[in-house]
């Protein structure tokens, strides 16, 4: 499997406060890789890093194999693509022309942009200035730009923190086909349901240190309680543990025919963060 990205012992100092410390992972080629942290966890800090926005203070950061300090070279970064809170656009031009700009900047074809504004829901808006956007359309044409030229390597930084949930699952249905046609794609997000339904693998990060890496799945089940909530005619809805005595009862009720639900008690994302940290990830 080939690594696109490769995290050692990474350490991040602001002054003499630590933003991250001993920060280690691996993202594979095709990955969806999430990470999850809330306000001040050292999201940015680390996508920064990644994308040489700002300098380590220690370990190593390896891209597409190579050191990101001796990464400077125009083919690196157009395999990249960024969408964080500081991607500026043009105010006084239309999306189209913004993303013109970029196209020519990226030797990509302009007929490219009809593609990703459908992918955003923007299609229609191409000529509307970008000064009289929603905080919420400029995200989505932040993200049209980031995609353009179909990066093998797509960073986004709380990518739907500005839109409706419309907007969201359509921006991820356009994610998921970006990664089915190659693109690896880090993103950070304090979103767990974001987490759940888009990415193969997550990390939580809590004040600038990894808790757990896992596929959500794997999560789930390393933090079950094995219990399960049946709902039972006129009995109403109780938490069984599973053993033989529950086995019983559940046969029973459903030879009665008054077994009306049951379903295993997993945690979600979120609740595990709260376990493993004592925090809320929102
Ligand atoms: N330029 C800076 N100077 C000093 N401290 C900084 C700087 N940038 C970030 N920090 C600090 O580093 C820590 C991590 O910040 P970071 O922006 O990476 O968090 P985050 O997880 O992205 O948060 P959010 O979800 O709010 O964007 C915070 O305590 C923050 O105050």
């Amino acid at each position: 499997m080939e690594t696109i990205i490769e995290v050692n012992g990474l350490v991040k100092a602001f002054g003499n406060k630590r933003a991250l410390s001993n920060i280690n992972f691996t993202i594979n080629k095709g990955e969806i890789f999430g990470f999850l942290g809330p306000s001040g966890s050292g999201k940015t800090t680390t996508v920064k890093i990644l994308t040489s926005q700002l300098l380590a203070t220690g370990g190593t950061v390896n891209v597409f194999g190579q050191e990101i300090r001796k990464m400077n070279d125009a083919d690196h970064k157009r395999r990249i693509g960024i969408l964080t809170d500081n991607s500026a656009l043009y105010e006084r031009l239309t999306i189209q022309d913004n993303l013109e700009m970029f196209c020519s900047l990226y030797d990509v074809e302009n007929k490219r942009i009809a593609e990703v504004l459908e992918e955003v829901n923007l299609a229609n808006d191409r000529k509307t200035l970008v000064k009289k956007l929603s905080k919420g359309m400029k995200q989505r044409v932040m993200l049209a730009r980031a995609m353009l030229h179909k990066p093998d390597l797509l960073f986004l930084d709380e990518p739907t923190s500005a839109l409706d949930p419309v907007n969201t699952l359509h921006i991820h249905e356009g994610l998921r086909k970006l990664n089915r046609e190659g693109t690896t794609i880090f993103l950070t997000t304090h979103n767990m349901s974001e987490a759940e339904s888009l990415c193969n693998r997550v990390a939580f990060i809590h004040e600038g240190v990894i808790k757990t890496i896992g596929t959500p799945e794997e999560l789930r089940l390393q933090h079950s309680d094995d219990s399960l909530t049946v709902t039972v005619k006129e009995e109403g809805r109780m938490i069984l543990q599973q053993n033989e005595e529950s086995a019983r009862r559940i046969a029973g009720w459903m030879q009665a025919g008054k077994l009306l639900s049951i379903h295993s008690n997993e945690p979600t994302l979120g609740d595990i963060f709260v376990q493993m940290t004592g925090r809320e990830l929102q």
